[in-house]
């Protein structure tokens, strides 16, 4: 379906190539998952494969892509189109309609279905993206997440034969994610759908996907079956990918297997308990020591503060003042509906950076987006917001920005209630990095963009500031570059050094990791945790959230339902799926076995501290009495029959297409 030959390509502009010398062939009906480091040439590959590149960008092309056959260079970039359904990593670049029937419909009448075909795809385009509640509503009203589910069931409706997706699911919930990919998985086996996905989020996709690529400065450098793409973890440590807990808790224990799912590493462990009668002790690594991590090049090493070495929550976050001290002993722990404003007293206490009492908001009338939320926050604190796509978040977060007013109650910030206050008020204590990046990138190089903030505001020593937020984010060697002509990961990157180099005392972060690498993830979060200002970011992305925030707050549906620290909000498994939200793979694997451990580190210490007697007088002992041996044997009822939710807490579908599969493997 796809065949990429010695394929090279230099944006107009760039006197080094971007792609050099790429070779890729995809058969029909496979799902090819492509990752690799930011800026090395993701987006740009998958673009060649629609006629984008180069019909539309110029620059020189040399080599060969095919695709059915055609050469994309020399088809019509219609007829391609045809062929290959592009989602592409800024949702925003792709929706044009108002309605979101209309941008579902486009594609299917532009194939000129009938009517009644159209309405059947539109419809079944938007159950698979959870949207159909949402068929009538204006595009731009939508949140992040949302609009990314209508670019994949505008891709979807149209059926193509090759789907190219460049991070679709980066800023979806984590339940969301897995629904859509099991779904777009069962398309492709049904339909044999061939399917280039892109995505930063190994670790999350590998379970779904036929084959893992990785691309390194404009290369391909890796290309194995899923199945085997964990068997050496080299690569994965010195490009700084991220690895599937389950493989890396089976690695650290010196067990040889790669499984990527709960169950799969719950039967491997159950094997190694029952063939050795105990974990085998002697071939134990130990994570953070991982020999590959040591030799591997300064540039990882050096940002070592691992979102996965960092032990989900065996950090700071536990143990920080703030965490355990700014709220009375976390006063707010799990709370059910936010109602915790003064528990701790915050307003009187001068620490009290933000002071939210009993907010109701909404962007039209009589629609109320944020119901009822009371919310004390600290100097210093860290806070991930998480929860459901459209539960409001970003919302809540303009409002701490002043850019959005509260319909009813009041939002204090720095003591000062933001209803009559202009957002160019704070303008040097508050920074905010938006969602979607490209917002606010608007001058002519990225120097330029951090520039800005010290320049308006006459602080004096403003190259010190430019160099130094450059350097944080890692973007120095790119500062003369145009934003616009940097990739995603990239432009990100600059929109946050453009606000460290204001260095306000409160920092609002909308996803600022959704698209980058592990290295960068780190580097960007070490450099929050070590610097004294209040951050408040939103994430889907639980490990981060647990190893970098010192407190976490749930939404759904417009209210705060879990608010406390990462351990104690992410026992609450209940309050998890309200808010779709899931259980790092780590945490799923010891409470089946009953231990408490949060992090891959913290298990490996106490299954190995632990002889098996102890461990089968626990939950082991329910896993071992059976399902894994009727799971091993196919039978779904068997499975049915004993605890579905302990395998798995999703459902039947979710353990066929992906838990089955991991243990097969
Ligand atoms: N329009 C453009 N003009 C010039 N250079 C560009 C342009 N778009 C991308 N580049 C450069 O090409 C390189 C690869 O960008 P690309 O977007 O393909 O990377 P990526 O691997 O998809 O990154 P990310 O993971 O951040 O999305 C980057 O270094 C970027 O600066
Ligand atoms: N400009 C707007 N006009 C009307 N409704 C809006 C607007 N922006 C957001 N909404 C609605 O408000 C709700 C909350 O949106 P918000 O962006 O705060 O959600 P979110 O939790 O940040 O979601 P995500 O995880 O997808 O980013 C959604 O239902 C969305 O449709």
């Amino acid at each position: 379906m796809i065949e990429i030959k010695d394929l090279w390509y230099t944006y107009p502009g760039r006197s080094e190539p971007t792609l050099k010398g790429i070779n890729l062939r995809v058969e029909k009906g496979e799902f090819v998952l492509l990752t690799g480091p930011t800026g090395c040439g993701k987006s740009t590959l998958l673009k060649t494969l629609n006629g984008i590149i180069p019909h539309e960008s110029g620059g020189i092309l040399s080599g060969s892509v095919k695709v059915k056959g055609m050469e994309t260079t020399d088809s019509n970039q219609m007829e391609i189109s045809k062929e290959v359904g592009l989602v592409f990593q800024n949702p925003d670049d792709q929706i044009f309609s108002t309605i979101v029937e209309d941008e579902v419909a486009f594609g299917p009448e532009n194939l000129c279905f009938e009517q009644k075909e159209i309405d059947k795809k539109v419809t079944e385009a938007l159950q698979i993206v959870g949207m159909s509640d949402h068929r009538l509503d204006s595009t731009n009203s939508l949140s992040g997440g949302q609009k990314q589910r209508i670019c994949i069931a505008s891709m979807l409706a149209m059926e193509p034969e090759i789907l190219a997706m460049d991070e679709p699911v980066s800023q979806m919930d984590p339940m969301g994610t897995h629904e859509v990919l099991n779904t777009v998985r069962e398309l492709n086996r049904k339909l044999k759908t061939t399917i280039l996905l892109v995505e930063h989020r190994l670790h999350e996709l590998a379970p779904f996907v036929d084959r893992v690529v990785i691309m390194d400065n404009g290369k391909i450098v890796f290309d194995q079956p899923a199945s085997k793409a964990f068997d050496n973890l080299e690569i994965f440590y010195r490009l700084g990918l991220r690895i599937p807990e389950p493989v890396k808790l089976c690695h650290s224990l010196g067990i040889k297997a790669s499984p990527l799912s709960v169950s799969g590493a719950l039967a491997v462990l159950d094997r190694e308990i029952k063939e050795n009668n105990r974990i085998p002790q002697q071939l134990i690594q130990n994570p953070d020591k991982n020999p590959v991590t040591k030799t591997s090049s300064k540039k990882t090493s050096s940002k070592k503060a691992s979102v996965e070495n960092n032990a989900h929550g065996n950090n700071d976050s536990e143990n920080n003042a703030h965490g355990n001290n700014a709220h009375g002993n976390n006063a707010h722990g799990n709370n059910a509906h936010g109602n915790n404003a003064h528990r701790d007293n915050g307003s009187e206490n001068n620490d009290s950076i933000i002071s939210i009492q009993a907010l109701w908001s909404g962007y039209e009338k009589n629609k109320m987006v944020l119901k009822g939320i009371n919310l004390e926050i600290r100097k210093g604190e860290r806070v991930a917001i998480m929860g459901t796509n459209g539960s409001g978040k970003s919302t809540l977060l303009l409002h701490l920005a002043a850019i959005l007013k509260p319909d009813k109650g009041s939002v204090r910030v720095f003591g000062e209630d933001t209803r009559p206050k202009n957002p160019y008020s704070f303008a040097g204590k508050v920074g905010f990095v938006f969602q979607n990046p490209d917002l606010m990138l608007f001058c002519d190089s990225a120097e330029e963009e951090v520039r800005f903030g010290p320049v308006q505001l006459k602080y004096s020593n403003v190259e010190e500031r430019v160099r130094n937020s450059l350097e944080a984010m890692s973007i120095l060697p790119l500062r003369h570059d145009l934003p616009q002509a940097l990739s995603r990961g990239q432009r990100l990157r600059t929109a946050v050094a453009s606000v460290l180099s204001i260095n306000p005392e409160l920092i609002l972060l909308d996803e600022p990791t959704t698209g980058q690498d592990k290295v960068n993830i780190e580097q960007m979060m070490d450099f929050f945790k070590n610097n004294n200002s209040t951050l408040i970011f939103c994430t889907h992305d639980i490990e981060v959230a647990m190893s970098y925030a010192t407190r976490i707050l749930v939404m759904n549906e417009g209210q705060i339902i879990a608010d406390g620290k990462g351990k104690e909000v992410i026992k609450d498994t209940e309050t998890l799926k309200k808010a779709s939200l899931t259980q790092p793979p780590v945490v799923e694997i010891a409470n089946h076995l009953g231990i408490n451990a949060f992090s891959v580190k913290e298990l490996v210490e106490t299954l190995t501290s632990r002889n098996v007697e102890e461990i089968n007088s626990g939950s082991v002992e329910e896993i071992n009495s059976g399902s894994v041996e009727e799971i091993n044997s196919g039978s779904v009822e068997g499975i049915n029959s004993r605890s579905v939710e302990k395998i798995n807490s999703g459902s039947v579908e979710e353990i066929n297409s992906r838990s089955v599969e991991g243990i097969k493997c």
